[in-house]
């Protein structure tokens, strides 16, 4: 407020507690007057919303492949009364070019961008929109509540199974959760050891879905 604009990156794994913290901002932000639009693209809850799995929920808008950060910031400026930031969730999804130009939206027009997301996927890879930022962000900041490893051990990575057996080929994007019932396909954040070594609750169990899958 008053300062230079910032294009913040807030990264973790899955379930580290972004969405809910992307509604605080936005709630703290709002509270003192400041004008924000928030985004996401292909939340689990489905189109225009931003969920929690505290159970927060707000409305948004969703990015698609032909959003244009830059005409929503110039178009809010001439109708709206301008813009003081952006909350942009899922950011992961987001094109290079669509980050680009929330860079040049910090740059240019003066608007504060807090965007979240994960970092890499299931195979360890980074997403190109979560590169971008890692790339452009003024500042990188690491999620504080540390989603844990079953073993207890901080989780740094997203692994993805499929009827409950890691999996370390596939699209790279497959909308899921990390409960225990998330269907065909399903996340289990795991520290790297876990995750090199494929070993998912399951398998350290020794329970029968969780074999390793070649
Ligand atoms: N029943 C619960 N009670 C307390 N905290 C919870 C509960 N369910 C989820 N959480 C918290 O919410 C976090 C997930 O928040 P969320 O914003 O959905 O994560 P992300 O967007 O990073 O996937 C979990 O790490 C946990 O700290
Ligand atoms: C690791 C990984 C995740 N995804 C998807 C799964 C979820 O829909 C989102 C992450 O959401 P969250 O709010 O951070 O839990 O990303 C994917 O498509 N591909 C992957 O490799």
């Amino acid at each position: 407020m008053g300062s230079v604009a910032e294009l913040v990156f807030f990264s973790g794994t899955m379930d580290s507690g972004k969405s809910t913290l992307a509604l605080q901002v936005d709630h703290n932000h709002r509270a003192r007057g400041r004008r924000g639009l928030l985004f996401t693209r292909d939340d689990r809850a489905g189109v225009d919303v931003i969920s929690s799995r505290l159970g927060l929920r707000r409305a948004a808008r969703e990015v698609t492949a032909e959003t244009d950060f830059e005409a929503v910031v110039a178009h809010a400026a001439t109708e709206d009364g301008g813009l003081d930031y952006l909350v942009c969730d899922e950011a992961q999804f987001y094109r290079p070019e669509q980050v680009e130009q929330l860079a040049r939206v910090v740059d240019e027009a003066g608007v504060d961008v807090y965007a979240f997301g994960i970092t890499s996927d299931f195979r360890t890879r980074l997403f190109p929109g979560s590169a971008r930022l890692v790339e452009l962000a003024d500042r990188v900041q690491v999620l504080q509540v540390e989603a844990l490893c079953w073993c207890g051990a901080r989780a740094t990575h997203n692994a993805r199974t499929v009827d409950g057996i890691m999996v370390v080929e596939g699209e790279q994007v497959v909308i899921g959760d990390v409960a225990a019932d998330a269907g065909v396909v399903g996340y289990e954040v795991l520290c790297r050891r876990h995750h090199m070594r494929r070993e998912t609750a399951a398998v350290a169990s020794g329970s029968d879905r969780g074999q390793l899958r070649d």
